[in-house]
């Protein structure tokens, strides 16, 4: 019972959540685009952290730009062709939130960066390692934050408790060395609108290797604390009416010390008996000398999760268990004032405000981290013969 109401009231909090009062000059946010992510991920966190309003939105049409403006409280709405690059021109603006789709995501950070504003960018960094480099380059030399949004790595000013825990775990060295990994995200049929969804069009970044496999690939590597040495199979199956959009991607990665990891990415998995959608999966399962690990939902853990440890029997160092990690407390860490309603997005946004107000959060997506990210991607592409996702056309000044 005390199990359902928790949850409820966790998942409620993380969709409502407190509104806070605001410091005197907070950071000015400014969304590109009337993004469906852009709630979750940005204006509901933005609400309970006393540093940062979001202060506009700009949409290709005004109207729609307005209405979304209107539903969520935005103050400053910008519209029409040109609404874009008037958001970035306006000087109050210090802040941009890029999550246009993956194949826009270079050239307006790019404009975004010229115009001298920090950007909390959308997953994946752009559509290939190049884009990504180049990004990240004007950042630094204009002495700017750029972040890869990986929501499910950052967690204040700490990795999230859940994937930091399993993280302890598997270093501690508990279950001995690793042998394979298998990481998973695949929803239902029906979950997106291939005639219609960015994740199914070619020339805006789609497939499901850049939706999903992104964080697939992502958990793989931190888990490993490495970057693959070889991509060693794939199988896809692509969007029939655009052949070089993949549906589903499986790839096998080779790691250092003869781990293999398995990553799984699927936008839309047949319905079973041909009409019940499947639940999603999103699961990380480690396979290791001693044991076995077990995580469910790394990637919005907030909502619900769970981490089963089984140790072999031999294993008397270790003990079979299932763990919770909603809060850093959950698992003997200091408090370090977070809620268990914090979505991964509330605990990014402290990340981002940190960095951008020049305090040091103790982790961060680094550059190397994301352009690495996307070189595996469009290495997993190639092996599959369906190439990287295009490379935009614009030019920087
Ligand atoms: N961090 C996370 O958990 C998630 C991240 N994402 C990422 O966020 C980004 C956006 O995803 P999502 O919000 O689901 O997508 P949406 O389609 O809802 O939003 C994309 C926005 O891009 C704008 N846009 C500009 N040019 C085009 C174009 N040619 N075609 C289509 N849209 C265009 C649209 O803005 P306008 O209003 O101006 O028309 C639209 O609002 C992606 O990079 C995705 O990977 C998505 C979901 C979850
Ligand atoms: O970033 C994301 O996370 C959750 C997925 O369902 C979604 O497709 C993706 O864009």
């Amino acid at each position: 019972m005390a199990f359902c109401t928790d949850t409820v009231s966790r998942v409620w909090t993380v969709v409502n959540p407190p509104a806070v009062p605001k410091v005197e000059k907070p950071t000015k946010f400014g969304i590109l685009g009337a993004a469906a992510i852009a709630p979750s991920a940005l204006i509901q966190p933005a609400r309970s952290h006393p540093e940062v309003v979001i202060y506009a939105v700009a949409a290709r049409n005004l109207n729609k730009a307005n209405s979304y403006a209107k539903k969520h409280g935005i103050p400053k709405v910008y519209g029409g062709p040109n609404g874009y690059q008037e958001l970035l021109d306006d000087p109050e603006v210090e802040v941009i939130y890029n999550p246009l789709p993956n194949g826009l995501h270079y050239e307006w950070t790019m404009k975004a960066l010229t115009a001298g504003k920090h950007v909390l960018l959308e997953k994946p960094a752009a559509n290939t390692a190049e884009e990504t480099r180049q990004m990240f380059e004007l950042a630094e030399q204009k002495n700017l934050i750029l972040l890869e949004a990986f929501h499910y790595r950052l967690h204040g000013s700490r990795f999230h408790p859940a994937i930091q825990h399993v993280k302890a775990i598997l270093d501690s060295g508990e279950l001995g060395a690793i042998k394979s990994l298998a990481v998973t995200l695949a929803v239902s049929k029906g979950t997106f609108s291939p005639a219609t969804d960015i994740r199914f069009n070619y020339d805006l970044g789609g497939g499901a290797l850049m939706d999903m496999g992104c964080y697939t690939m992502s958990c793989s590597r931190y888990l490993m604390c490495a970057n693959p040495t070889s991509v060693l199979s794939t199988t896809h199956e692509v969007y029939p009416p655009s052949p070089k959009v993949d549906r589903r991607t499986v790839a096998m990665l080779a790691f250092p010390q003869d781990v293999t990891a398995t990553i799984t990415c699927d936008l839309a998995v047949p319905l079973s008996l041909g009409f019940v959608p499947t639940l999603p999966q999103i699961s990380v399962k480690v396979e290791a000398e001693k044991g076995t690990l077990d995580m469910l939902n790394f990637i919005v853990p907030t909502m619900y999760h769970s981490i089963s440890i089984s140790p072999r029997q031999e294993n008397a160092a270790s003990r079979k268990r299932m763990v919770k990690a909603y809060q850093f407390t959950d698992v003997g860490m200091e408090d370090k004032g977070d809620k268990p309603w914090w979505s991964t997005y509330r605990y990014q946004l402290e990340a981002f405000v940190d960095r951008v107000k020049g305090r040091t959060p103790q982790t961060w997506i680094e550059k190397d981290d994301s352009i690495a990210n996307m070189e595996w991607i469009e290495r997993v592409y190639e092996k599959t013969g369906l190439g990287s996702r295009p490379r935009s056309t614009f030019t920087p000044p």
